[in-house]
């Protein structure tokens, strides 16, 4: 059975189960899991003629066992993606010899993060019943994981959701889908700060023990391992359409808080064959600059028309820095230590010359990714969302070898950004019907300073937590 340690050392051994309802490790660190479980190449070919929810249950079988079986996995599964607007879940589109893009915006709230949100609600639905407990999830959204988790867990009876935004710093389409779901259990908290004072007050909160054991406290952003595995299945999908295990891929991913281009790092330890990531970022470049000199440093955010990547600190790195540190969580400790203290560390020119023949980086400027929204429209037909557009610019200048697929997340659907796509093509793009109302509908948010006790007040009270 996967068994789960902490990213500091601090814990080790915990089942699937206690990881999906603890969120963050009590020692500060993440859970990973401490073995990879490893698909053969013959695995990799029998999964090619999989259902996408086929697909799901077998990648995540091995990481919840004794939790959910395969048959459970499947169940989940196939409620959850037979809910997706399209028959194929995730489409792939070619753009072009060796370019692909992979379309993640067809679930519920328009964006990848329903992939994996709409399993984790099926996931605790099932554990809390079993165990006859209540948690509070408390997240921090830069727009897309709060309409996702919002939506997927809105008058669950054994849920309660608490979701932070950085006042003003989100879409008014992404606000509107969090904050017109009036459920009694939906809490969404506007916060005057940046989406990295939203993370942090999270952590905070995690790191406060009376509080965190008080409200029996959990999370849905991609700290919670059980985000990273279900996010790791389409990259499976994508890769096995195009030849996997056969031929290897490669991958461009929009990046922020480094959730969805670690789910790709898991899939490759798990044997896919990618031969490589590509870390595209906005003006909020601190993962593309660690990738060009090994240095994470921390810088301020500034706003762009792709609010979902305005984050600096981005909390999956140390899921990576684990592995590029041999597996050593003192190493992961010291480093964590010092980003706390002088927001800034190095790794070693070792670590970063392995991980570079594999990650690449790079970032597009406001005006690159207008362009290439423009022109990808021009070239192709395809309206693209600003994040998309993103990756669209890097993945061009990172291009794997002739013969290699360059599949470019396309993590957001255009309509959730209709003010930046429409001044960069011409074109509005147009919501779906079920959410022809959705700039008309009453909104529910309470606004609050960056501060740890207002905040966690404002949760107890809410909620009634005594
Ligand atoms: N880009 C995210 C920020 C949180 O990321 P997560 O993957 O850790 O949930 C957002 O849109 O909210």
């Amino acid at each position: 059975m996967t068994g789960y340690k902490s990213t500091r050392g601090g814990i080790d051994g915990r089942d699937f189960e206690s990881v999906l309802l603890a969120g963050l490790a009590e020692d500060g660190g993440l859970f990973v899991p401490a073995a990879w479980p490893r698909f053969s190449a013959a695995d990799l070919r029998r999964m090619r003629a999989m259902t996408y929810p086929e697909l799901a249950a077998e990648v995540l079988a091995p990481f919840t066992e004794g939790c959910f079986t395969r048959a459970d996995l499947l169940e989940m599964a196939s409620a959850v993606y037979g809910r997706f607007d399209h028959p194929a879940v995730a489409p792939l589109k070619q753009l072009d010899t060796d370019l692909w893009l992979l379309e993640l915006f067809h679930g519920p709230t328009l964006a990848f993060k329903d992939f994996a949100m709409q399993l984790l609600a099926e996931m605790f639905d099932r554990v809390l019943t079993r165990r006859g407990e209540t948690i509070t999830i408390v997240g921090a959204t830069s727009g897309d994981t709060g309409a996702a988790a919002v939506q997927a867990f809105a008058g669950k009876s054994q849920v309660r959701v608490a979701m932070l935004h950085p006042e003003g710093r989100i879409s008014p389409v992404q606000r509107r889908q969090m904050t017109t779901i009036l459920a009694d259990n939906v809490l969404n908290i506007a916060l005057a700060g940046t989406f990295d004072d939203c993370q942090d007050l999270v952590k905070a909160m995690f790191a406060d023990q009376p509080f965190r054991t008080r409200i029996n406290m959990s999370a849905v952003n991609s700290i919670n391992w059980a985000r990273i595995a279900a996010q790791s299945v389409y990259y499976f999908w994508a890769a096995l359409r195009l030849g996997a295990p056969d031929r290897p891929s490669a991958f461009c991913v929009p990046t922020g808080n480094f959730g969805n281009v670690y789910a790709g790092w898991a899939a490759r330890q798990m044997g896919l064959p990618i031969e490589q990531l590509t870390v595209a970022t906005n003006a909020n470049d601190i993962l593309a600059r660690f990738f060009e000199g090994g240095v994470y440093a921390k810088d301020g955010v500034v706003p762009t028309m792709s609010p979902s990547m305005d984050i600096q600190v981005a909390s999956n790195f140390e899921r990576l820095l684990l592995d590029l540190e041999g597996n050593d969580a003192g190493g992961v400790r010291r480093r964590m230590a010092s980003f706390a203290q002088s927001g800034e560390f190095e790794v070693d020119h070792g670590s970063l010359e392995r991980v570079s023949t594999f990650m690449k980086g790079g970032s597009a400027s406001e005006r690159a990714t207008a362009a290439m929204i423009a022109n990808t429209h021009e070239r192709t037909g395809e309206l693209v969302d600003p994040h998309t557009a993103v990756a669209l610019h890097v993945a061009e200048l990172h291009m794997p070898p002739k013969g290699v697929p360059m599949i470019s997340l396309s993590t957001a659907h255009p309509a959730k950004f209709p003010d930046a796509v429409a001044t960069a093509s011409g074109i509005h793009p147009a919501l779906p019907p079920r959410y022809a109302h959705l700039m008309d509908l009453p909104e529910s948010t309470v606004t609050a300073g960056n501060d740890l006790r207002e905040v966690e007040t404002l949760i107890t009270e809410r909620f009634s937590i005594s």
